[in-house]
């Protein structure tokens, strides 16, 4: 077993009555590529959420390498290196493609505009930039308004930004949620070669092609709770899954 980056221990969450996450035991371990399955409402977004600071827990604790991070805040998080999309809400519409990645680029690398003054510095924030753009496949688009962009390309910039902040591990929630179906395609690409370049994923997903193609290993959340965990193959397979999960086929493509 490789390095464990995040372990969750009795992760719990509770809305009212409601337990949307419960006793969850997870190990996320280095260069494995998770995908996190399971019906709507069954508690994925909650989890991450919790993993990411952005809730508190109302059972259990959240260790990054090694370290209880349960009360840190999300900021802190990512300066660890936990990385987190948090959807569109964090581009800026009226700064080019190229000014949103620098932007969140200098946040990480906790600078401000003096930034400007010191010019090798400013050399290489821009080289990274333009790396960034061109791994998510925006760099003809760079000059181009963030509201100029369609959706696709809104979502790739959004990746881009996250990896800006160089992230050890990556949560991410649907990154083709909304985009055109032509559009996947790149995007799987792109979590590839991020994958390659030594970036853990975790993902949550429902398109299917997209799981069997990217995923070392699936998580199955049902009602807050882990169902079973493992190797792709063997989790899609299970009784357990298809009955409480998939009564509908909807693994079937994996199985393919
Ligand atoms: N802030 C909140 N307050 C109250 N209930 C919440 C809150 N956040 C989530 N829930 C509830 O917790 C449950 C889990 O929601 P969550 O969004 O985590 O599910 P999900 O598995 O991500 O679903 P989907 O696949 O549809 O995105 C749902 O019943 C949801 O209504």
């Amino acid at each position: 077993m490789g390095e464990t980056l995040i372990r969750t221990e009795n992760l719990g969450i509770s809305f009212g009555a409601h337990k949307a996450v419960n006793k969850v035991n997870l190990e996320l371990e280095k260069n494995v590529f998770t995908t996190i399955l399971g019906p709507n409402g069954a508690g994925k977004t909650t989890l991450f959420n919790l993993m990411s600071g952005l809730l508190k827990p109302t059972e259990g604790k959240i260790f990054f390498k090694g370290t209880d991070v349960t009360s840190l805040s999300p900021i802190d998080r990512v300066k660890m290196g936990m990385g987190r999309s948090f959807q569109l809400t964090n581009v800026f519409p009226s700064l080019t493609a190229y000014e949103n990645v620098r932007l969140s680029m200098q946040a990480r690398e906790n600078v401000g505009y003096k930034i400007f003054t010191d010019h090798r510095k400013y050399s290489q924030l821009n080289e990274k930039t333009e790396e960034i753009l061109e791994r998510v496949l925006l760099k003809d688009k760079k000059d181009f308004k963030a509201s100029e962009l369609s959706h696709g390309e809104q979502r790739k910039l959004e990746l881009g930004m996250v990896l800006a902040l160089d992230p050890e591990v990556l949560l991410l929630d649907e990154p083709t949620a909304g985009m055109a179906i032509e559009e996947v395609p790149t995007m799987i690409d792109i979590l590839q070669k991020t994958k390659k370049q030594g970036t853990t994923i975790i993902l949550i997903e429902h398109k299917m092609d997209m799981v069997k193609t990217l995923s070392d290993k699936l998580i199955i959340i049902v009602n807050g709770m882990k169902l079973i965990e493992g190797d792709p193959e063997a989790v899609s397979k299970d009784p357990e899954v298809l009955k409480a999960y998939l009564g509908g086929g909807v693994l079937d493509d994996i199985n393919s």
